[in-house]
């Protein structure tokens, strides 16, 4: 009845996308075929036919449909794949069903990341036409990507960046030591952090410094090009999988006590239980860092109360401002690890309660407390 509604008011159902979307996926009426398909044929004929076949090919997937309903072919439209390499394509076709694995994106986010490997490209070809480039080139490209207001993106640059490098200067590296980033994105860190391990004169180029998880594999190709644009692909390596399964791997990989720098920037309420698996696993390394970002914002509770209270962690939490986003206040963690001696206290139960609600959430709630 608000689908009806909307068109008695002759909104055109491709501007409310979004919504329709939602009420695709959560409405009682769903189960309804009939219902199902007038929508479906609604959807077909507004004016913003993109977005409209975006929510088509998500709701109609596995499904038998009238030939008269026209959804194009694959959850991918060619603007992903003809902005991306062929590796990229590749994984496309191999697991079709992808993109419901994906991080929540806005509407435009595989066309930004397509334009992002369009710009390095670019300018890096009119720069110097040899690739590779430089790291620090890259780098220096991607935060001018990010800076213009159409493409902000969601790395550690700016002053997270600074922390970033301070966190890593922080400790005396051994040669066999790596640092573990748990959530790679298209890799501006992990290039940063390569960049910081390769300062010595000679460094080791037989093994990876930088070692880099990413649930997405899409994304994990485009960090795995433009590390490789930056010259350091021998430093980097990125992993593709959920950071808990990886994790677990890491003693296997590089031996025990081997990780000297952790760059926990995914999901705060699994940050605590993934630093667990570290330190059960005995991969961590003597005087190891921890720096987790975002801590405040979505919010790490439960990471805050180990650091804090555990034995093994000393603590310092710094506040700042996101990358870009000057009316953001976001706090970054900073845990030295004094090796194992012993659990934190149990969190009480609103600290669980908390991780759940995370913080924006939970200010919503005190905004709305009476005074
Ligand atoms: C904020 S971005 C990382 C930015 C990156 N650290 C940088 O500064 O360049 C977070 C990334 O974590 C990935 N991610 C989210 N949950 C994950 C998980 N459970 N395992 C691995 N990667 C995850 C997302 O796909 C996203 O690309």
């Amino acid at each position: 009845s608000l689908f009806k509604e909307w068109l008695h008011r002759g909104i055109d159902l491709g501007d409310m996308s979004t919504a329709v979307e939602v009420l695709l996926v959560d409405s009682e009426w769903k189960r309804d075929q009939d219902e199902d398909l007038t929508w479906m044929c609604l959807l077909q004929h507004t004016s913003r036919r993109g977005a409209c076949q975006e929510v088509m090919r998500k709701y109609c997937r596995d499904r038998e449909l009238p030939s008269w309903v026209r959804v194009q072919e694959g959850p991918w439209n060619e603007t992903k794949v003809s902005k991306n390499k062929p590796e990229l394509a590749k994984y496309m076709q191999r697991f079709a069903n992808l993109e419901k694995f994906a991080q929540p994106a806005s509407g435009n986010h595989w066309e930004k990341l397509g334009a992002v490997i369009d710009f390095v490209e670019h300018r890096l070809s009119a720069a110097a036409p040899q690739v590779p480039g430089t790291a620090s080139e890259i780098l220096r490209l991607l935060d001018s990507f990010a800076q213009r207001r159409e493409h902000w993106l969601k790395v550690a640059g700016g002053a997270k960046a600074e922390v970033l490098v301070y966190t890593h200067g922080l400790r005396t590296w051994q040669p066999y030591e790596v640092v573990v980033e748990c959530g790679t994105f298209i890799g501006y860190s992990a290039i940063r952090l390569a960049m910081l391990t390769c300062r010595e004169e000679a460094p080791d180029k037989t093994r990876p410094r930088v070692f880099t998880i990413e649930v997405d594999p899409i994304q994990a190709c485009i960090a795995r090009h433009l590390v490789d644009l930056a010259g350091v692909s021998f430093a980097v390596e990125v992993a593709i999988g959920q950071v808990r399964d990886v994790l677990p791997k890491i003693v296997e990989l590089f031996g025990a006590e081997s990780v000297g720098m952790v760059f926990m920037d995914y999901k705060g309420t699994a940050f605590h239980s993934d630093l667990d698996t570290l330190e059960d696993t005995g991969a961590l390394g003597t005087d190891a860092r921890l720096l987790a970002d975002n801590v405040a914002l979505p919010g790490a509770p439960l990471l805050l109360w180990h650091l804090a209270f555990s034995p093994s962690w000393e603590l310092v939490a710094y506040a700042m401002m996101e990358f870009l986003e000057p009316n953001t206040e976001d706090w970054m963690a900073l845990g030295r690890y004094l090796g194992p001696a012993g659990p934190a206290p149990p969190a009480p139960e609103s600290w669980h309660h908390l991780s759940w609600h995370t913080v924006p959430r939970h200010l919503i709630t005190l905004r709305c407390t009476p005074m």
